[in-house]
Order: C-alpha cells, then structure tokens, then sequence
C-alpha cells in the first residue's frame, strides 16, 4: 500500500460554511452539471452534510480501511469510501457510525451498501450509500487511504469538497472552489428571485 500522502489545496473552514449554504442541485448547476455520483441517496430523510473529503478504497465488501480511516480522518471529514459500488456487503453501520460520530467525522459517502438504517438516523449522522443490506462485511483488507479514487465515475481527491443532500452528492475539486462558490451563490440568487416572481403571478 502507498503511504504517500496526497497534498490538497487546502479549503478553508469559512468557504466550506459557503457550501454548506447551497444546496447540492445548484452547486452541480455552479460547474456545468459535472462531479454529480449518480446513485448515491441519503439513507435517512433530512440528512446533509459539506466538509472536506478523506478518501478510502476498500475491497469489496471489505471495511478494514474504513476503520483504519477513523484512526487517520480530522473532525469535520466527509468519509468518502469507494467500494466498487458493491450492494452485497454492508461497509458500515451503528458502530462504525457511533465511533466516527465521537470523532466529529461529519458524515459518509459510500459507492457500496450499508446496515443499521434506523440506527444511523437515530445517531443523526448523514449517510450517503448506493444501498441497504444486513448483510455484514469482511474485515480482511487490503485497502487504500488519502488517495484520488473514483465513485461512480467521478474522481475524489483528498480535501476535495462534499456538498450532499436529499437531492444527492456533489463533488468539487478543491482547486475549483474559489469560482464554484461564487457561481453557485449567483445561482442561489437568481433561483429566489424566479420563486418570488413566479409566486406573485399566482396572486
Ligand atoms: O459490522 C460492521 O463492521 C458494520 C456494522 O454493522 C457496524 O459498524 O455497526
Ligand atoms: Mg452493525
């Protein structure tokens, strides 16, 4: 396994505040409708999350790496695990998702399955999957960590931005942000005023 750490550009607490203020609909719009992994729903209603990408590639099937992960991820990380889009195995559940909760992880983004649906609601912690099965994983490795990987046919990188939410998962590229963000917030803007001139001609 490389131990090379990918370097990122690092994106500041006070632009991932921005994202976390756009829904995801309109930071895919922002970049040409490109970095969208299709697929991918919240396992529970409500749940959101932005932060900062800490990217995993596991076997299928397989979470050694996610635990690893854990050891390795800063507070307010999105996990983003590739895990070949694999719906036999769950990768994670409540305990996996209680252990990253205390660590302040903000959430999860899976190209694979999951379990413990209600568990996680419960929790209140933002999980983002291709699909929900009991069916435990294996523990065995390998595994990759803090490298660009791919899920869905979208690249992460490390310290990419994760913006996700009942519409789905947004990735922007973290050398992207500066003009993302300026394009989604105009998007924001001209969105509420089309709402407000549509609902005063129903009046
Ligand atoms: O068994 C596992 O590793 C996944 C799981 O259900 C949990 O984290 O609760
Ligand atoms: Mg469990």
């Amino acid at each position: 396994m490389s131990t090379e750490t990918y370097s990122a550009t690092a994106v500041s607490d006070d632009m991932i505040a921005r994202f976390s203020r756009v829904p995801a609909a309109n930071v895919g719009d922002a970049q040409e409708r490109f970095g969208i992994i299709a697929g991918l729903r919240p396992i529970w209603a409500g749940a959101a999350v932005t932060g900062r990408a800490y990217t995993v590639w596991t076997r299928s099937g397989d979470n050694l790496y996610i635990h690893k992960a854990l050891d390795d991820a800063r507070p307010g990380d999105v996990i983003v695990v590739n895990g070949s889009g694999d719906d036999t195995r769950a990768l994670i559940g409540d305990l996996i998702g209680i252990r990253a909760k205390s660590l302040g992880i903000a959430g999860f983004v899976i190209d694979g399955a999951v379990r413990d649906a209600d568990a996680l609601a419960e929790l209140g912690l933002p999980v983002f999957a291709r699909s929900v099965t009991p069916a435990g994983p294996y523990k065995n490795g390998p595994g990759r960590l803090n490298e660009p990987v791919a899920l869905g046919g979208v690249v992460v990188s490390p310290g990419d931005i994760i913006v996700a939410d009942a519409d789905g998962v947004v990735v922007v590229k973290s050398a992207d942000v500066d003009d993302v963000i300026v394009a989604a917030e105009e998007v924001v803007a001209r969105e509420a005023s089309k709402r407000e001139s549509f609902s005063a001609r129903s009046h």
